[in-house]
């Protein structure tokens, strides 16, 4: 299983002061598949993607990208190895145009520091490149707006646009539809269906019915560790899942 993998973990745990978030984690991510995390409120999901990007170190375990092993590498060395992930809003700038933004990440080669404009000859090549990236996000015809004047759907849009700017291998995801309603969500599932090919996606999403449209695999995690795993249909008639989102839904209330 772990030769197949693009994307491994091995043993992955992460403590926080004495609190063991993600507990010895095995994952395996197939080539050009779409492997949803998924779990009730702080199971570790995002704790387990940040330890995937390099954003934290982890405790124990080892991760490995196409049989590399990548473990503990800071997240602009693994962004250049392909494994990229959607930012968040916060990171755009209001005033420069969408065009922009992918034009500066695609001239960066980790996509995660903007650099200075290096020259407009340079940059005007970048151009076609960047327009082809907002085309394939629906954003052809606001690449001149500043995102600022972006609605949130769009925004999100132009996050992916520039995650994709780095032509990653992996790509992940967090919460792509967090916030959406139902027209922008039915959107992101037809454009991450659009982007998934020839790529991976690792996805962190709590929308079950998006995970259904898209995910080829499903982990489902609970207090750090993986609870189940395998296709959706599956996964969701599981007793155990059942089980443990009607607990975590009782301890909510
Ligand atoms: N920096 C940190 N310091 C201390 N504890 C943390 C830290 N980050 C996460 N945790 C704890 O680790 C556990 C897992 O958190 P994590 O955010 O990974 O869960 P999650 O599955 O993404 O949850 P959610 O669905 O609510 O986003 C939680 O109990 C959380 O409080």
């Amino acid at each position: 299983m772990a030769g197949q993998a693009l994307l491994a973990a091995r043993g992955l745990t992460r403590d926080f002061r004495g609190f063991r978030a993600v507990d010895h984690v095995d994952l395996d991510i197939a080539p050009e598949s779409v492997h949803a995390l998924v779990g009730p409120n702080g199971a570790g999901k995002t704790t387990l993607f940040n330890l995937l990007t390099g954003f934290l170190p982890p405790t124990a375990g080892t991760i490995t990208l196409a049989g590399r092993d990548v473990t503990g590498l800071p997240p602009e060395r693994v962004a250049r190895l392909g494994v990229a992930r959607s930012f968040q809003i916060t990171s755009l700038f209001p005033q420069l145009s969408a065009r922009e933004h992918v034009e500066l990440a695609l001239q960066s080669p980790s996509g995660l520091g903007w650099r200075f404009w290096r020259s407009a000859t340079l940059m005007r090549r970048y151009r076609d490149r960047a327009d082809e990236l907002l085309d394939m996000v629906g954003l052809a015809g606001l690449a001149e707006a500043p995102s600022e004047a972006l609605a949130y759907g769009r925004k999100r849009a132009l996050e992916l646009a520039i995650a994709l700017a780095l032509d990653p291998k992996v790509l992940l995801l967090d919460e792509p539809t967090a916030g959406m309603g139902l027209e922008d969500v039915d959107r992101t599932v037809e454009l991450i269906a659009t982007v998934r090919q020839g790529r991976t996606v690792v996805m962190v999403e709590h929308n079950m019915s998006v995970v259904g449209r898209l995910a080829d695999t499903v982990t489902v995690l609970q207090a750090g560790t993986v609870l189940v795993e395998g296709p959706y249909e599956q996964v969701r008639a599981d007793e155990r899942v059942i089980t443990a989102y009607l607990g975590a839904a009782d301890a909510a209330h």
